[in-house]
C-alpha cells in the first residue's frame, strides 16, 4: 500500500537476495526505518519485539526466519532448532505456528541440498498468497459496506470503527480489516473509520491512523474507551476487527479491549464481524477462552508510553509510580455469540462451526 507517493508491502526480499528486508514498526509513525533480517535471529527478534506483528505477517516473517536458517544450515537438526527459535517467540497468533509447519512439511522432506533456496521461494510465494487473499478478504468485506452505504444519504459516510491495526502493515499487504475500507475508498463509497488508539503499544494510533492517512481514508483516532459511547449515539455502523486466531467454533482471539467492543456492538445493535485468511483459524481448539494462550508482554509497556516530544525526540516516558505493579495480556478472546460474522477469502460466513464448515469444507473435515 502507498506511503507518500511509494508503494511498500511489509516484508520483501532484499535486492541482492541475501537478506529479507521489513519496516520496522516500532519506529512509525514517526520514522520510516526499513530493516534487514540476514539471519534466523534477527527474524525471530524483530517478531519477538514487535518489528513486525500482525497475525499474517509474524507468519510470513516466521517463513523468511526458516529460510535464512537453512541458508546456513540445512540440517534436519537446524532445521528444528529453527522451527523451535521462532514458535517460541509469540504464544497467540495462530498463523505463526501455521507458516512453521508449512515451511517445515514443504522444505523438510527435500535433499539437504535443495532446502534452502526452496524455502526462500515457498515463504515469497506465501507472502504473494498472503497479500492475494487480504484482497480478496476486501472484496467479500466490501458487499457489508456497500449494503450499509445504500441505506445512508447521498454523501453521508459508512463509519467503521476499527480496534488495533488489522491493516496492511499486519500483513504482507492489503490488511484483513481494512481491506473492505481501502476497497469502497477506492470505488468512491463515502467512508469514516473511528480509529481506538489501542492501548498500551497504540497499534493503531500509531499505524492505522498512520495507514488510512496515506491512502485517504477519512478517519478519527479515538481512545479505546469511547467505542461504547459512539455506539451508543448512533454513530458506527458497524465494527471491523482482526484476528489472531479464530477456533473451529468461531471465537475470535484479538488484541486486548476487542471482547469489550464487542459487548458494546451487541448492546447497541451493531454489527460487529471479524476478517481474517483462514490461516488465522485454529481447527484443534474450539473454547477460545479456555484454551488460546494468551500473551503477556512486559510491564513497560503499560507503564511508559513513547512518542514524539514537541521538540521533535521520540522519548519513553514514565506514567506510572515505579513501584506500581503492572499486569499487560496482550489479546482477549470475543465469544462467537458476540460475531456478527467472519469475513474471509471464501466469503462472509456465521461465526460458528457450520459456518466454517460450510466455507473450508476440506478442513473442517480433516479435525472431525
Ligand atoms: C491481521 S492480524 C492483526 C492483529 O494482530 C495484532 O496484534 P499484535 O499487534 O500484538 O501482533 C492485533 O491483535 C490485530 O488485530
Amino acid at each position: 500500500m502507498r506511503i507518500g507517493d511509494r508503494d511498500f508491502r511489509s516484508i520483501w526480499p532484499g535486492e541482492d537476495g541475501d537478506c529479507v528486508e521489513i519496516i520496522d514498526q516500532t519506529k512509525l509513525p514517526h520514522a520510516l526505518e526499513i530493516a534487514r533480517l540476514t539471519r534466523l535471529d534477527d527474524a525471530a527478534k524483530a517478531i519477538a519485539d514487535m518489528w513486525v506483528r500482525g497475525a499474517p505477517l509474524i507468519g510470513a516473517t516466521a517463513a523468511y526466519g526458516m529460510a535464512l536458517a537453512l541458508r546456513s544450515d540445512p540440517s534436519d537438526a537446524a532445521l528444528g532448532h529453527a522451527y523451535d527459535t521462532l514458535h517460541a517467540t509469540r504464544p497467540t497468533a495462530i498463523n505463526l505456528r501455521w507458516a512453521l509447519d508449512r515451511v517445515r512439511q514443504e522444505v523438510g522432506r527435500l535433499p539437504v541440498s535443495d532446502r534452502a533456496q526452496a524455502a526462500w521461494t515457498l515463504a515469497a510465494r506465501m507472502c504473494d498468497e498472503d497479500a492475494a487473499t487480504n484482497r480478496q478478504i476486501g472484496e467479500n468485506g466490501l458487499a457489508l459496506i456497500e449494503a450499509i452505504a445504500r441505506e445512508k444519504s447521498p454523501g453521508e459516510p459508512v463509519n467503521v470503527l476499527t480496534h488495533c491495526n488489522a491493516g496492511w502493515l499486519a500483513t504482507v499487504d492489503w490488511g484483513t480489516a481494512t481491506a473492505p475500507i481501502y476497497l469502497a475508498h477506492d470505488k468512491g463509497i463515502a467512508i469514516h473509520v473511528y480509529v481506538d488508539e489501542t492501548r498500551p503499544r497504540n497499534q493503531g494510533a500509531g499505524l492505522t491512523a498512520f495507514e488510512l492517512g496515506n491512502h485517504g481514508v477519512p478517519h478519527t483516532l479515538v481512545v479505546d474507551n469511547a467505542g461504547g459511547h459512539l455506539m451508543q449515539h448512533g454513530m458506527v455502523d458497524l465494527c471491523i476487527v482482526g484476528s489472531d486466531r479464530t477456533t473451529a467454533r468461531g471465537d475470535v482471539c484479538n488484541k486486548i479491549g476487542t471482547y469489550l467492543k464487542a459487548l458494546a456492538a451487541r448492546d447497541n445493535g451493531v454489527p460487529f464481524y471479524a476478517a481474517l485468511p483462514v490461516s488465522t483459524v485454529d481447527w484443534t481448539v474450539r473454547d477460545g477462552v479456555a484454551e488460546i494462550p494468551i500473551e503477556q508482554r512486559g510491564g513497560e509497556e503499560v507503564s511508559h508510553v513513547v512518542g514524539m516530544s514537541d521538540h521533535g525526540v521520540v522519548e519513553r516516558v514514565r506514567i506510572a509510580p515505579e513501584t506500581t505493579p503492572v499486569a499487560n495480556y496482550a489479546f482477549d478472546v470475543t465469544p462467537a455469540r458476540l460475531v456478527s460474522g467472519l469475513i474471509t477469502e471464501r466469503g462472509v460466513c456465521e461465526a460458528s462451526e457450520a459456518g466454517l464448515a460450510a466455507l473450508f469444507p476440506e478442513l473442517a473435515r480433516k479435525q472431525a
